[in-house]
């Protein structure tokens, strides 16, 4: 039997504005599995980033139930997040997000630091993530010096280098040409299929969906799926 690494049930998200409060997720149940690469979309404003968030750890349910591996993220502080985090989620997104003034070593060994390795082992693993993402040889470079799909490859490495469960991507691609996009979410695939890395994508590009295993369509806050089932 396929091990659930997420598990929603019953998850809303509101927020509240003022004296409006806006429900953006609408009572979603949903399993990913071990080893599932997922694919998220959806037209804008349809509650994708929010969803991702939620399973990430970077924001907590208003209602629901929301596992991720053995911990209940609806039930934690946010301070006990934040430590979950650092050790179960890599998070890739649109703009990267590297540290300018850090060279690609750096900026993959910052997830390191919070734990107790010693420098050298934390260099020593810095190099196998900068392996596995093909960019063993531009360690030293500062971002700026390197091109949009090799930043976007850093930022993968450093997403992996503490080996987290879960890889949460957000338009991993929506900043990079059609070719460098498959090159990146052929890495991906490949963390998926040879690491066995479970990955939440949330995308618009269709072209990227094909490298995931499976497709969830969101529609207004709600499971499309779900609701055709209903
Ligand atoms: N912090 C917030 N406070 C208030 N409203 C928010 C907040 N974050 C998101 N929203 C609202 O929630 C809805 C869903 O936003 P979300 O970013 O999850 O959509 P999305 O599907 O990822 O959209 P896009 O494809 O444009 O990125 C939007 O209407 C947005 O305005």
């Amino acid at each position: 039997m396929a091990q659930t690494v997420v598990s929603l049930r019953g998850v809303s998200k509101r927020y509240t504005r003022g004296r409006q409060t806006i429900e953006v997720l609408h009572n979603l149940d949903l399993d990913i599995d071990k080893g599932d690469f997922l694919a998220l979309m959806g037209p804008s404003g349809s509650g994708k980033t929010t969803l991702l968030n939620l399973i990430g750890g970077l924001d907590r349910p208003s209602a629901g139930e929301l596992r991720v591996g053995d911990a209940r993220l609806d039930q934690m502080s946010s301070a006990q997040l934040t430590r979950w985090r650092a050790q179960h989620v890599g998070f890739v997104f649109q703009f990267y997000n590297l540290l300018p003034v850090l060279s690609a070593e750096r900026n993959v060994e910052l997830p390191l630091l919070l734990t107790p390795l010693s420098a050298a082992e934390r260099m020593k693993r810095v190099r196998i993530a900068l392996q596995i993402v093909g960019l063993a040889d531009r360690g030293k470079h500062k971002p700026a010096e390197l091109s949009g799909g090799q930043a976007q490859r850093v930022a993968i490495a450093r997403a992996i280098v503490a080996d987290p469960t879960l890889l949460v991507c957000d338009e991993p691609t929506g900043d990079l040409d059609r070719k460098t996009a498959d090159e990146v979410l052929g890495l991906l695939q490949l963390l998926n299929r040879e690491h066995g890395k479970t990955i939440v994508m949330v995308t618009h590009d269709p072209k990227a969906a094909e490298f995931a295993t499976h497709t969830l369509h969101l529609d207004k806050g709600r499971l499309v799926e779900q609701a055709a089932h209903a």
